[in-house]
């Protein structure tokens, strides 16, 4: 739904709450209006010598009831209305969550995670100052220049007097369109590049400790400072005609204010009109006045909000790239085979193809190897089996259906996919293992802590498994980490297991022990193993060589080996750097 009708549907729902608040408002600020003439029939009461110490009280207290009135009921139309505010802003940003958590990667490679959070934060908030402060100062603001117009023209100030000094008004219309658009459209880019100076903190701030051990705070000082930069630059632009803007109005006041002295003043002294008059037209004009400045204001801050709500309304008008097909059917995957034909594939916007021509058969139950140079495909072709991105059609098939025309959720379910740094959630170490399934019972929890060679580790811990984890994970070592995220797969165990370089940062032994219990817990059940080491995958079924987005060798470890080729001399250079890292403790 587009933002706009978001924010018209919203206003809509709460149109009898809205209609309160501004009865309140407006009935505040229609007694306020009453003050100017209770200060004109005092200052003719004063001047006739007809004021004794009963009518003064009188006068008093009724200016009192006026403050009174006007404080309790605007007050309280205020507060309504600024929660209506609030509770936009909180609803919108669960929106815009909801509709982030339905983006694909494709989405999130492109648009860094500063921008994302600049539209919840900066966005969201500019579009709540509208609906709240916005509508509260408009109220006022009108409220309070009608009745002090229909005041004046009821009381006994002659008409011509009142248009006239109400004539330099009668340009703020065409003022704010001249204005308005100028004022949205350098609001966008102050938006524009307020989410471009979170995106570089946020980048700058997730490469603190790369930046701190390279000894480059200078660079990434300049950096940042351009961003900021960048911000001035656009803010102060804005800043220029938002107070340009807003200095016009007061003054057409202040005009208005000089007409009325100098031929109010010029009828008062010709007895044209009463002195009485002559304070209470002055005191009406001087009442316009803050509710003049109050629309400069308010025009300002809806024209910011509407370059927000455009920059909102491009964001939700982001289609999934990643949708089911209209006859989507929900597939078990067990006992399933992959079948690959002829898959090629390039990421969208890339010139070169990630993957050529795939052909590939996984039967039931069985274990596939994927072995290649950093950047020949093998993260793709997974890729594209979760769907990640969408492969041609008719390519991957799984259990005999194309995987485009099953559900997302039978192949997200039926798949676990561990890659090879996984990210670790602020919160315990048990829920970011039981991840998929937080009410998982704790043995089943330590089971796969035990299958990913973590439980010693985990149960030295202070609070063993309810030891919370801080930002991503910082109190683990980079191999427990992706021991971790390795026992977060496993707990799925889906019928179909995906391994991405996951036991990389483990050493050989708790490799071995790893690949073993693994083994041992998936006989029967469809496992891919991709790694860099040979002794990861080499009791595969199949292995596949991929180098440059192709199979270039298929076979089984010992086949392979027969061959000439990338995986005998891999294997060759591996097995040497294996005895040489072995020989020093030999000796
Ligand atoms: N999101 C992307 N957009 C464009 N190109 C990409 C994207 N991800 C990967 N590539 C490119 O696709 C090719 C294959 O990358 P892939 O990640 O599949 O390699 P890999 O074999 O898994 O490498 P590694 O062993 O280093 O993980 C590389 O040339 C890479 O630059």
């Amino acid at each position: 739904m587009k933002p706009k009708r978001m924010l018209r549907d919203y206003i809509k729902s709460k149109w009898h709450v809205y209609g309160f608040a501004i009865l309140l408002i407006a009935a505040g600020n229609a007694i306020q209006s009453y003050y100017p003439r209770l200060l004109g029939s005092f200052t003719d009461r004063l001047q006739q010598g007809s004021l004794s110490h009963g009518t003064i009280v009188d006068y008093s207290l009724r200016l009192l009831a006026v403050g009174v009135a006007f404080g309790v009921l605007a007050g309280a139309g205020q507060y309504v209305v600024m929660r209506l505010g609030r509770l936009y802003e909180f609803d919108m940003r669960k929106k815009l969550f909801a509709h982030f958590t339905t983006l694909s990667e494709r989405f999130y490679s492109k648009n860094g995670v500063g921008k994302l959070l600049s539209y919840v934060m900066n966005d969201v908030t500019a579009v709540r100052e509208s609906i709240s402060m916005g509508i509260n100062q408009t109220t006022n603001a009108t409220i309070l220049i009608l009745s002090a117009i229909v005041m004046m023209t009821l009381s006994d100030i002659p008409l011509y007097l009142v248009f006239v000094c109400v004539l330099p008004l009668l340009l703020i219309p065409w003022i704010v369109t001249r204005f308005g658009p100028v004022i949205r459209k350098r609001s966008l880019s102050v938006q524009d590049s307020l989410g471009k100076m979170t995106e570089s903190a946020e980048e700058q701030f997730g490469g603190i400790r790369v930046t701190k051990k390279f000894a480059a705070e200078e660079t990434m000082n300049r950096r940042f400072g351009e961003a900021v930069d960048r911000i001035r630059d656009s803010q102060l632009r804005l800043v220029r005609v938002s107070s340009l803007f807003q200095a016009i109005i007061p003054f057409l006041g202040a005009l208005s204010m000089i007409v009325t002295i100098a031929y109010g003043g010029y009828l008062t002294i010709r007895h044209t009109i009463t002195l009485g008059n002559f304070v209470e037209l002055t005191l009406y004009i001087r009442l316009m006045v803050a509710p003049l400045q109050q629309i400069g204001n308010v025009i300002n801050t809806m024209q910011r909000s509407r370059a927000s709500l455009e920059r909102i309304g491009d964001l939700m008008a982001v289609e999934p790239d990643i949708r089911e097909s209209d006859g989507a059917r929900h597939r078990s995957l067990d006992q399933a085979a992959v079948s690959i034909r002829h898959l090629s594939f390039a990421y969208p916007d890339a010139e070169r193809s990630s993957l050529r021509d795939i052909s590939l058969d996984i039967p039931p139950g069985r274990t596939l190897g994927i072995l290649g140079k950093t950047g020949s495909g093998k993260t793709t072709l997974v890729k594209l089996l979760l769907r990640a991105y969408d492969p041609p059609p008719g390519t991957i098939r799984l259990a005999g259906a194309d995987i485009r025309d099953l559900t997302l959720e039978s192949l997200r379910d039926q798949i676990a996919y561990v890659p090879q740094e996984g990210f670790l959630f602020s919160t315990t170490i048990r829920d970011n293992i039981a991840f998929y399934k937080r009410d998982t019972a704790l043995p089943t929890v330590e089971k796969a802590a035990k299958q990913a060679q973590i439980y010693g580790s985990i149960a030295e811990l202070p609070e063993s498994f309810d030891t919370r984890l801080g930002e991503r994970g910082v109190t683990l070592s980079g191999g427990q980490r992706q021991r971790t995220g390795l026992a977060r797969g496993l707990i799925k165990d889906a019928p179909v297991l995906i391994m991405d370089d996951s036991v990389s940062a483990v050493d050989a032994v708790t490799e071995k022990r790893i690949i073993d219990g693994i083994r041992k817990a998936r006989k029967g059940k469809t496992t891919i193993i991709i790694a860099h080491r040979i002794s990861a995958l080499k009791h595969a079924d199949e292995i596949v060589v991929m180098d440059e987005g192709r199979i270039v060798q298929r076979g089984t470890h010992l086949e392979l080996l027969a061959q000439t080729g990338l995986y005998a001399t891999l294997h060759a250079i591996q097995e040497e750097g294996g005895r040489e890292d072995a020989e020093p403790t030999a000796r």
